[in-house]
């Protein structure tokens, strides 16, 4: 298989099959490490852009195609996709080339009588690209969710919630490529030899203007692959996930519960402020979330962090009232980091956050009781859902009133640094 039937079949697994976008990647990356530099990175862009521009592209597919993309065949409706990407976004692409292998590939996928509808589509698209009617800035959200490819529904809630200029803010930030953002684990290497091992490597390096224990990473092949990565010299961690333990404040010797914790960047993150005192324990839910933390909490060489299977909604009695730190990083609607995850707005619904707000509240009603006096329970969400965030706080404080909000804090794409994300502190009084 060439790249572009590689990224055709990693978008039907995602669009046709509702694999998650970032999972699917990674497995075919994994898969296929003897493809070119070049290739691998030409399969992700496609594969990434066209699910971050996937509702802009239907509506320029749909400005030239009689037949509707909501009619169309999965497999020509993401060769079409796919190929007005190339044509808008990849200028390194020559438009006769998007047109001439989309062809094939439809022929390979075994749709030859469709080979002429794809060339005519694309050739149109190509000759009127400059052409292309969008919606009119007076109707904004429809013009909001054609041009940053977010559903009209989520525009709507965020319009509501915090205006139309900051809602395209945020539907900018998430089409903006995102590096990798990285934390040094400072007490194993210092900052400017972990820049000269990586620089050496052939990663391009950036480092925060604020925080002194932050690099972004770029122009890597395979994370695996990278030294300073399998040596546990740093974690890939998103600012606003760093800001979550900053605020939880972990001193020498706290006994911290993680209760939702894989991948397990909170988790080693917080163990390595203890400095090989006190105890992080993670927990999550199955086999395979509990070998990540395994994997992780190993390649970062820590001894005071030890992993457990356990579901957050059972109660573990031996856990009342033990914990110093209560992390409570929920599963979530995740709409603070579509520019890392951008299938997830498709796939997400009103519904769907619905019942992530009662199981959101049917964990924290269990788990706020292994908090000791005068302890903190930190309840944080990747999303931007002011249900899932404020009003589950608001919630949480009216049902729990032996526990205060010391801090709370909404992150914004676009508006703040790193990631969409949700933190809340509350304190445990100490006289129940
Ligand atoms: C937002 S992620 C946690 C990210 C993690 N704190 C980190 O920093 O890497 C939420 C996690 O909750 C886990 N989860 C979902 N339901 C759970 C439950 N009932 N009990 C324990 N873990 C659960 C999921 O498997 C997922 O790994």
């Amino acid at each position: 298989m060439n790249e572009r039937e590689l990224a055709l079949e990693v978008l039907l697994q995602i669009v046709k099959e509702g694999e998650f976008s970032h999972i699917a990647l990674r497995q075919v990356l994994a898969q296929y490490q003897y493809l070119e530099k070049r290739k691998r990175a030409f399969l992700t862009k496609v594969v990434e852009g066209t699910l971050e521009r996937m509702i802009e592209l239907d509506h320029v597919i749909n400005c030239f195609s009689k037949t509707s993309t909501d009619r169309m065949k999965p497999e020509i409706l993401l060769i079409l996709r796919s190929g007005v990407y190339q044509l808008f976004y990849m200028d390194s692409v020559p438009d006769s080339a998007v047109c001439n292998e989309a062809v094939k590939l439809a022929k390979r996928k075994g749709f030859a009588p469709l080979a002429g509808f794809v060339n005519g589509v694309l050739r149109n698209i190509a000759r009127h690209r400059k052409e292309i009617p969008y919606p009119d800035k007076k109707e904004i959200k429809k013009y909001i969710s054609v041009r940053y490819s977010l559903p009209e529904w989520l525009v709507d809630q965020w319009v509501k919630e915090y205006g139309a200029e900051v809602t395209e803010q945020m539907g900018q930030e998430f089409l903006k490529e995102q590096p990798l953002t990285v934390h040094i684990h400072t007490d194993r290497i210092d900052r400017q030899a972990l820049i000269a091992l990586l620089e050496q490597e052939g990663v391009c390096v950036r480092q925060d203007d604020t925080y002194a224990d932050v690099l972004y990473l770029s122009e890597y092949d395979y994370l695996g692959k990278v030294s300073g990565f399998q040596k546990g010299y740093f974690q890939v961690q998103d600012i606003s996930s760093m800001e979550v333990v900053r605020l939880a404040e972990p001193k020498e010797g706290d006994q911290v519960l993680d209760v939702c914790a894989a991948p397990g960047g909170k988790a080693v993150h917080m163990a390595q402020q203890l400095h090989g005192t006190g105890q992080v324990e993670a927990r999550d839910l199955t086999d395979y979330k509990i070998e990540q933390l395994e994997e992780n909490r190993i390649r970062n060489g820590l001894s005071n962090m030890t992993v457990k299977k356990w579901d957050a909604r059972i109660l573990d009695e031996a856990a009342v009232g033990q914990k110093d730190i209560v992390l409570a990083d929920l599963p979530c609607s995740g709409l603070g980091v579509l520019g890392r995850k951008p299938d997830l707005k498709y796939k997400m619904t009103r519904d769907m956050t619905k019942s992530l707000c009662a199981l959101q509240k049917e964990i924290l009603e269990v788990v706020r009781q292994y908090v000791k006096p005068g302890g903190k329970l930190v309840y944080s969400t990747c999303t931007i859902n002011r249900e899932e965030n404020e009003e589950n706080t608001r919630w949480f404080l009216e049902r729990f009133p032996e526990f205060e909000l010391r801090k709370q804090e909404q992150r914004l794409p676009g508006i703040h640094k790193g990631d969409g994300f949700y933190l809340a502190v509350f304190r445990k009084c100490t006289e129940a």
